[in-house]
């Protein structure tokens, strides 16, 4: 019997014109972020500052070209160690909590929370546009990074993407996209 084809399988239901999706998992082991933090449970009850060697991993799925492959994965690897090292060594901030008020002054922030002060200096500190430094806010905000511009290659036929942010060994979060239509 020779090399199975659309022709000669005798199960195959899939025209050769038919789209062929597939889907790359990267996860490797670089692909972590160490970062302060400290998670807002309530308007009263929140967290110590403490931190995580965060790591991250993502699935894309895309359409397979006439050369076999999604594109070469050595782009997703490289845009999501981007996102790692941009949020790598600091202390990470959430700028849409509804129980944290973050302002600005000269070099500090000053965080308000249940009427005390947390002072942190701005080298040092990056306010994220979420709503709570917990992995479903990163897996999400890194999620947005990736779809923004052509941060997977300009070639790429995305259909689906998640991304996933642990905080340590046995817990995660992950965020998903998928086209529409
Ligand atoms: N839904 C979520 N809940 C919590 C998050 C989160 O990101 N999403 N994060 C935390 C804290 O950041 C905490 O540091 C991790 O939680 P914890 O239960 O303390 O887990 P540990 O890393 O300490 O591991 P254990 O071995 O289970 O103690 C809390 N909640």
């Amino acid at each position: 019997m020779g090399i199975m084809t659309n022709d000669n399988c005798p199960n195959s239901t899939t025209p050769a014109t038919d789209i062929r999706l597939a889907t790359i998992r990267i996860a490797k082991e670089y692909l972590k972020f160490s970062a302060a933090h400290f998670t807002v449970f309530s308007a009263t009850d929140r967290e110590r500052l403490h931190g995580h060697n965060f790591t991250v991993s993502a699935e894309i799925t895309a359409q397979v070209d006439s050369n076999g492959m999604t594109t070469n994965y050595r782009l997703y690897k490289d845009a999501l160690q981007h996102c790692c090292e941009a949020l790598d060594e600091y202390v990470l901030l959430p700028g849409e909590s509804p129980y944290l008020d973050i302002t600005q002054d000269n070099d500090q922030y000053l965080a308000r929370f249940n009427g005390r002060t947390l002072v942190f200096p701005m080298e040092d500190t990056l306010v994220l546009p979420i709503r709570n430094t917990t992995v479903e806010e990163f897996s999400y905000y890194i999620l947005q990074q990736l779809l923004v511009g052509k941060a997977l290659g300009d070639n790429v036929d995305l259909w689906a993407l998640s991304v996933s942010v642990s905080s340590g060994p046995g817990q995660s979060g992950e965020s998903t996209w998928q086209r529409q239509g």
